[in-house]
């Protein structure tokens, strides 16, 4: 028999039913007196839930509708009480089940391109626009900048040398920078030295060996730095990155009297070299988008947590009521945690106009997937729920369920869906990267293709390399991370 519309809709429509439906593993399993007497849970009876349902309700009565669904039903089944209406056969359910299922991919797919509008709108009108001088630096003066510089020179990064000095030459009134050596003998010693002969007149230290404070080896770096720092405003910035002139003052003058932590967007400079073109593409497409979303939350004090600590100007005075950089010395992911301390705080967490020049000399394939890996283990142990958001919002796995719910919904060629989904994905990153790049990037649209695609089939496979190995690799320790993210040394030089 065929089921009309109104008659699923009317399934549909009994909360009971579809409760019992969605929460029964093999419906054939669940008798359909329990059924009919199971009913909505009070902890579902959320406007969640409520918005679920009329989805529900829409799709499977436009689907019903349109295909003139074939479920067959027996009238009425032994053991419903004998004025019931009519009940669904197994078959029926699990038909109702693929196409709530459906239904729910379909809105989470047109969730994620307003992600994607809503990431290029804010990128276009966030990054590379300066701001007028009313941030920080405009209380006081100019607010002085302490900028830790945590550093492990072996092997030494060719581009060290280049990306140091960019920091010295930077325009900005008050700053002093503190190098934190991790290791005695260290090469990058010598290009610090150099550095601060070349240029006296800026105001420079450098650290050696670091203090153990915890089981994080920047922040045991960082410690002695921290310790000597004397301005209301920390920069900590990691090695691989170089500043333009005015990358500190757009950095402080985000630093308006309600925000607590400025960071940068991670991007990458211009390098020769096709694992050059990849980290570009990655940092300019799926990582900004995300970063950009998310820090649009951040902005409008949603409480989203999203800060990477490559680049991250914190207002000092905070850090120190939690006792100093010392106290996340327990945790891998310090970032994270600073960023989620000046929150709890009531501060406002900003992105910075320009994005973190990352110029690192050594670039390799192998590095760039293993680092992505270990920041994946990181969201993956600290932001659980990540486990579910994280592939989904991924271009091929989103795709490939897309696609399917594509022809079960509105009878589309699941290939036909697929290319279009990609190929209208590929050209959103691509005016996202012009965005990121303040114009067009420095390789061709045929470089651009083969690299994102890589990217993309690659990020699933991060993932499950993640998921399946949790044990962290940094510089020369490893880690194993518990749930929420404190962090336990395995073959770590600090044993704590
Ligand atoms: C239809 C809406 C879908 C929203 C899906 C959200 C899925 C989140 C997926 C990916 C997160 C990407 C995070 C981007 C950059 C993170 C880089 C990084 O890992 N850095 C680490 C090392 O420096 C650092 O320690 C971690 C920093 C922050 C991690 C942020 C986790 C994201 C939290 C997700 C919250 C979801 C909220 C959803 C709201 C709709
Ligand atoms: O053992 C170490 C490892 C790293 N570091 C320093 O930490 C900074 C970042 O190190 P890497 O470049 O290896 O790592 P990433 O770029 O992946 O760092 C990123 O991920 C981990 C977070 O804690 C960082 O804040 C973030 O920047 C560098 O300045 C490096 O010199 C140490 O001081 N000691």
């Amino acid at each position: 028999m065929t089921v009309n519309a109104h008659r699923l809709a009317s399934w549909v429509g009994r909360s009971d039913w579809l409760w019992a439906l969605l929460t029964t593993s093999t419906p054939s399993s669940t008798p359909h007196s329990t059924l009919a007497t199971h009913s909505t849970p009070s902890h579902l009876a959320t406007p969640s839930w409520a918005w679920f349902r009329s989805v529900a309700v829409v799709v499977l009565i436009s689907t019903a509708a349109q295909s003139n669904l074939p479920v067959s039903t027996t009238s009425t089944s032994p053991y419903s009480p004998p004025d019931a209406t009519p009940r669904p056969t197994v078959m029926a359910e699990l038909e109702i089940l693929r196409l709530v299922l459906a239904g729910g991919v379909l809105v989470f797919w047109v969730g994620f391109w307003l992600v994607h509008v809503i990431g290029i709108v804010y990128g276009y009108r966030r990054l590379h626009h300066r701001r007028g001088v009313e941030g920080a630096g405009a209380e006081s003066g100019a607010a002085g900048v302490s900028i830790l510089k945590p550093l492990v020179g072996n092997p030494m990064d060719p581009n060290l040398m280049t990306n140091l000095e960019t920091f010295f030459t930077m325009q900005y009134p008050k700053y002093e920078l503190l190098f934190c050596i991790q290791e005695e003998g260290d090469p990058s010693i010598m290009v610090v030295q150099q550095l601060m002969k070349k240029h006296p007149h800026v105001d420079a230290s450098f650290f050696v060996g670091g203090k153990e404070v915890g089981v994080n080896p920047k922040i045991n770096n960082m410690q002695p730095g921290y310790m000597a720092a004397k301005h209301e405003l920390l920069l900590v910035s990691d090695s691989g990155v170089m500043m333009k002139e005015d990358t500190l003052s757009d950095m402080v003058a985000h630093m308006t009297p309600d925000v607590g932590i400025v960071h940068q967007m991670p991007f990458c400079c211009d390098r020769k070299g096709w694992p050059a073109i990849l980290e570009k593409v990655y940092f300019g497409t799926g990582h900004a988008r995300m970063y950009l979303f998310l820090g649009l939350l951040d902005a409008l004090r949603l409480r989203v947590n999203c800060c990477t600590g490559m680049s991250c100007l914190m207002r000092k005075k905070v850090l120190d009521e939690a006792g100093g950089i010392s106290a996340f010395g327990i945790y891998l992911a310090e970032d994270y945690f600073f960023a989620k301390f000046i929150q709890d705080r009531g501060w406002g967490i900003r992105i910075a106009s320009q994005p973190a020049w990352q110029n690192s000399g050594t670039c390799r394939v192998k590095t760039f997937l293993s680092r992505l890996t270990r920041w994946c283990k990181l969201r993956v142990a600290m932001v659980p729920h990540t486990i579910l958001l994280e592939p989904f919002s991924e271009c091929m796995l989103l795709g490939l369920v897309a696609s399917w719910a594509g022809t079960v919904l509105l009878r589309a060629d699941y290939l036909t869906f697929f290319l279009f989904h990609t190929l209208t994905w590929s050209l959103a990153d691509w005016v996202m990267l012009n965005i990121v790049q303040n114009g067009p990037p420095p390789f061709t649209k045929f470089e651009f293709v083969i690299s994102w695609l890589f990217r993309e089939v690659s990020a699933l496979f991060i993932f499950l390399h993640a998921l399946w190995n949790p044990v962290i690799s940094w510089r020369d320790s490893s880690f194993k991370l518990r749930w929420f993210g404190v962090a336990e040394p395995i073959n770590s030089r600090v044993i704590v």
